[in-house]
């Protein structure tokens, strides 16, 4: 059996590892072949020197374009630094010439494989480990030696690998980040050292290096709750997905967190935690650190585009409130899952032929997430009966821990008051699950509690009694959690239930065809990865300055249209891994269309064409493919080298 760790290469003791590497990071320190200057060079390097000729060799029909993602790199690495560093190494695949040119010689078997040999060779050795755990570390060390077949392996494989990379087994990674830790990725600030976080943010580049930065502050991770400085790798994992997904350079994203301590008695206890042991910071020195955090991000990187991920309950929409209006930013808890269940609901009404203006929705576990859907379905019920969202969130019934949500409901945030129904009107009625279920009699029933099994038989089957379609979308993270399984949820409604799950599950085969005749449901993920990718493509595209809800709303819109069910009604809800780059474009389009009539598009030559505007976005999306490399010396890189991938619209920004 092969370990994932025999995959590294033996170096001389003299050269330290160089990974992803901050530009004046000491992970340098005692490395005789790179100095600092020239890692801050290596990053521009990776980006070849002449867009239009790369566009040319792409047959582009697009005389500019601001990212170009193929043709030559430059590279001033050798020897032993070159092959330990993951996005120029290519192990087996380093032509004849690289050897020669980049000093590889005796540091590689003689064999030249292609990509598509390694990928065969990584998948038998992914597919020797025992457990998804041990695939998921597999990967993660695939990815800190060769990024391009890391990506090539994941890309050919999605299907099979995306609840290993992600949900559920990320979150069982995460449990255990202290134990399984190897090598660090990423950044991590430290509420106890808020002096520094400028100083450790501005390794990571120039202003134009970073496109995309996912931050959490690990409180609440994928329904797991509080993780600590564990959850570095949510926000790994959520632009690992956004590469292989929505095409973000790999190279030109940052992956955040705010280490704020953690509540978690385990961690707390636990000799080989690794991040800081104390309580969460609360209150103001938690605000300055966010605060301090972004501003540092939005001085060093002013194009990036923030993406926050399960911040816990307190502070997710409040910190999504405050800096929405200021930038490019965008809560994937709140929006992203708003925008995918919205999508799902889209395509569900479009089979049970229902107006979205007609329905009544019922959310379970009124969080982060619950109340996040509620608003975006909210907003979109108010557009489609051309009623105000106040009137439409009178179609919305919020349920908790202590029941449904009235106005007598204690310690209610204002996001959840919107949805308080008049105390008076319920004063007399049992307001748990089932008796909500009773008197609503509600089109659609959304989970987001963390409560495994709490869509029991009795409240599905009441539900199914009012409604011929019921649409269910149990959608608690992880598996384990979810709030009823499919099997159970066509059975009990034989076979009419609509449903969409948080994690991805095996299709349900039922005697539900034409004259009892089996047939096979196969149940769409409903997850925001289906949708964030596509929404950060747009918005990176185009620069643009601010996340609309306009643009959120055409978001949904772009995945419900690629929902196999407009097509099949017994296909699933929404389109799977298979489809997920053209979902990804088209809600790049959508959004980018939509953030153009807001006027907040910053990109000067973003094509108003539709047509045009899909190939613009596919030509600027990253491959993993590899590119040939050609030695330059650091210092004469450091004068000619263009970022492939920068805007040259500005003519100071060409040397
Ligand atoms: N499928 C997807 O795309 C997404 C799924 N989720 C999942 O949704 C779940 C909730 O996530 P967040 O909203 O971020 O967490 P949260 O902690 O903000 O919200 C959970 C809510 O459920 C309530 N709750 C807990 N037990 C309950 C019970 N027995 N009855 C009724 N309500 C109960 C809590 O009081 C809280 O208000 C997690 O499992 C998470 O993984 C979250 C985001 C996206
Ligand atoms: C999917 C996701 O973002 C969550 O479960 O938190
Ligand atoms: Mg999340």
């Amino acid at each position: 059996m092969f370990s994932a760790q025999s995959l590294i290469p033996r170096i001389p003791k003299r050269h330290a590892l160089v990974t992803r590497f901050p530009v004046h990071s000491s992970h340098f320190r005692g490395c005789t072949a790179v100095s600092r200057r020239q890692a801050h060079q290596f990053r521009n390097m990776s980006h070849s020197q002449n867009p239009q000729d790369e566009q040319a060799q792409k047959g582009s029909k697009f005389s500019h374009l601001p990212l170009s993602t193929s043709g030559p790199l430059e590279c001033a690495l050798k020897g032993t630094v070159l092959l330990n560093h993951p996005y120029f190494n290519k192990g087996s695949a380093f032509t004849k010439e690289e050897r020669r040119d980049f000093a590889l010689h005796g540091l590689l078997p003689p064999q030249i494989q292609s990509l598509e040999q390694q990928v065969q060779r990584a998948y038998e050795q992914y597919c020797s480990q025992p457990n998804d755990l041990a695939k998921n570390t597999f990967m993660t060390s695939m990815k800190e030696q060769n990024e391009v077949l890391f990506y090539r392996l994941l890309h050919d494989h999605l299907d099979e690998m995306f609840s290993v990379v992600y949900t559920p087994t990320e979150g069982e990674a995460i449990q255990n980040y202290s134990r399984l830790f190897r090598r660090p990725e990423g950044v991590f600030l430290n509420i106890n050292d808020m002096d520094s976080v400028k100083r450790d943010l501005a390794q990571w580049g120039k202003p134009e290096d970073i496109d995309y930065i996912v931050v959490t502050d690990g409180e609440e991770i994928l329904g797991i709750g509080d993780q600590g400085c564990g959850g570095i790798l949510i926000s790994i994992a959520k632009l690992v997905l956004m590469t292989i997904c929505g095409g973000i350079h790999p190279n030109r994203v940052l992956p955040v967190v705010l280490d704020c301590g953690t509540n978690n008695e385990e961690l707390l206890k636990d000799d080989l935690y690794l991040g800081l042991r104390q309580k969460r910071a609360r209150g103001d020195k938690y605000d300055d650190f966010v605060e301090t955090f972004i501003k540092a991000a939005r001085e060093l990187y002013p194009r990036a585009y923030i993406h926050f991920e399960d911040f816990g309950l307190d502070n997710a929409r409040r910190l999504l409130e405050r800096y929405r209006p200021q930038m490019p930013c965008f809560n994937d808890d709140v929006q992203g899952t708003g925008c995918v269940t919205l999508a799902a609901i889209m395509a569900g009404l479009h089979i049970s032929k229902q107006k979205l203006s007609d329905v009544r929705m019922v959310v379970f576990g009124a969080g982060t997430a619950g109340v996040g859907i509620a608003d975006h379905v909210r907003d979109a019920i108010a557009a489609d009966a051309d009623i105000s969202p106040e009137e439409a969130g009178k179609q919305i019934w919020l349920i908790d821990k202590p029941g449904l949500l009235t106005t007598k409901s204690e310690s209610l945030s204002d996001a959840q008051k919107k949805y308080a129904k008049s105390h008076d009107d319920w004063a007399n009625e049992k307001t748990d699950l089932l008796a909500v279920i009773k008197e609503v009699k509600p089109h659609i029933l959304v989970g987001t509690s963390t409560k495994p099994k709490s869509f029991t038989e009795e409240v599905v089957r009441e539900m199914a009694k009012h409604v011929e379609r019921p649409i269910i979308l149990p959608l608690s993270n992880p598996t384990k959690l979810h709030e009823a399984v499919p099997e159970d949820l066509l059975n009990w409604t034989d076979g009419k239930a609509l449903v969409a799950t948080g994690s991805p599950f095996d299709p349900v085969k039922g005697p539900w065809g034409k004259d009892g005749k089996e047939i096979e449901i196969d149940v769409a993920e409903c997850n925001n990865s289906v949708v964030f990718p596509g929404i950060g493509l747009g918005s990176v595209l185009s620069r643009a300055n601010r996340v609309t809800d306009k643009m959120l709303m055409a978001a949904s819109k772009g995945v419900a249209e690629m929902g196999p069910a407009l097509r099949d009604d017994t296909a699933p809800l929404l389109p799977g891994v298979d489809v997920v780059r053209d979902v990804s474009v088209r809600v790049a389009r959508r959004v980018i269309l939509a953030a153009m009539e807001e006027g907040v598009v910053e990109e000067k030559d973003v094509p108003t064409n539709e047509e045009d505007l899909d190939e613009w976005i596919r030509e600027q999306m990253w491959d993993p493919v590899y590119r040939p490399l050609k030695y330059v010396e650091g210092n004469k890189a450091s004068r000619g080298a263009k970022g492939d991938l920068r805007v040259l619209g500005n003519p100071n920004d060409v040397e």
